[in-house]
């Protein structure tokens, strides 16, 4: 079977390139070649190459910038996977689509299960929702993951962030009234070739019975802060963490206070999912050999 995956230069696609190998013949075009804001050679794409399953890890990510660049946002988080969801259905191919906490507004007490309903706060928040529903809409085989903070060893994200300016000040000023899960872009990659797995050995009746959205997150819960913290330590760092208000730091897309999200569903099917400890611990490890990330 072909597997098309767009975004494999980015976080989450870069560890899916390695985690879908097995499960066929990946073809992962360059942004240039595969570009989601160009609907017209998108759909050239995926007509030519036909493939049997879509994984899209391409997105709009720049929380703040979309504030200021909603109709691309729009075009590459929504638009691009209405248009791919619409060529599955041609092909006969199944798409798997990836979503973030950010749908929701945060006001919830407990963790966000998949039946409950989305208010996104934030322009990247709109577009990820539309994205779905567009999805969910199309009637093809599909699954949607949800998921937070996603970490790695690469690309732009908290963890990089904090190692970055850990090295550089004695002192920094970190959100603390926001609370998630960090989750290891290894462990997504990985549980989503397990689900996959599950498919293509299910079949049609598979698909048919668990086939739709989940929430994939490490377990536990944080603050930005907390994070932060348990960063420094696990790196050996002595930076200073000032616990602060969302509204003290002011960014430009608002963002939710409460963005866990309930994984039950998705461990009922593929078995535990990591603390978020235990996946920092893991990704700084798998550091360890290579690049001198985290610093002596
Ligand atoms: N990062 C996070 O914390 C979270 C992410 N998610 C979701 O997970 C998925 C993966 O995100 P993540 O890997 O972190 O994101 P990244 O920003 O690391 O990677 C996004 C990828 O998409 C590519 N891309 C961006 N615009 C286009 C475009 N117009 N055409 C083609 N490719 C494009 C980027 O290309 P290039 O390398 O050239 O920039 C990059 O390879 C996304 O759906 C995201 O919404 C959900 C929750 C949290
Ligand atoms: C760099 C920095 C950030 N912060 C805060 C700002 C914000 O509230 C929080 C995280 O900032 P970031 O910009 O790293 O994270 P952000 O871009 O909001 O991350 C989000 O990305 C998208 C793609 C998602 O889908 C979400 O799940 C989430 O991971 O930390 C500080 O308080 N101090 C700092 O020095
Ligand atoms: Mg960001």
């Amino acid at each position: 079977m072909k597997i098309l995956l767009t975004g494999a230069n980015g976080q989450l696609g870069h560890e899916l390139a390695r985690s879908l190998r097995p499960l066929g013949e990946l073809v992962a075009p360059a942004r240039a070649d595969c570009d989601l804001a160009d609907l017209d050679q998108l759909r050239a794409v995926l007509r030519s190459v036909r493939p049997g399953l879509i994984v899209n890890a391409a997105a709009y990510t720049a929380v703040d910038r979309a504030e200021d660049e909603r109709a691309l946002a729009i075009r590459i988080n929504a638009d691009a996977p209405a248009l791919m969801a619409q060529e599955a259905g041609e092909l006969g191919a199944a798409l798997l689509h990836y979503s973030t906490d950010y749908v929701f507004d945060g006001n919830a007490a407990g963790a966000y299960a998949e039946t409950d309903t989305p208010a996104p706060l934030s322009v990247y928040g709109q577009s990820k929702l539309a994205g779905e529903q567009a999805i969910a809409a199309a009637g093809i085989r599909h699954l949607i993951l949800r998921t937070s903070w996603v970490v790695g060893l690469r690309g732009n994200n908290f963890l990089l962030t904090m190692l970055r300016l850990g090295r550089e000040r004695a002192q920094l000023r970190i959100v603390a009234d926001q609370h998630g899960a960090p989750t290891w872009s290894r462990t997504l990659a990985d549980t989503s070739a397990h689900l996959l797995g599950l498919a293509l050995a299910g079949g049609a009746p598979w698909w048919e019975r668990h086939g739709g959205l989940y929430h994939l997150t490490s377990q536990g819960c944080t603050s930005w802060a907390g994070f932060a913290e348990a960063i420094f330590s696990a790196a050996g760092m002595g930076c200073e963490v000032v616990p602060i208000t969302a509204a003290e730091y002011g960014a430009r897309a608002p963002r939710p206070a409460n963005s866990r999200l309930d994984c039950s569903k998705l461990m009922a099917l593929c078995g535990p999912l990591p603390d978020w400890q235990t996946a920092l611990a893991g990704c700084l490890s798998s550091a360890d050999a290579s690049k001198g990330l985290v610093p002596d």
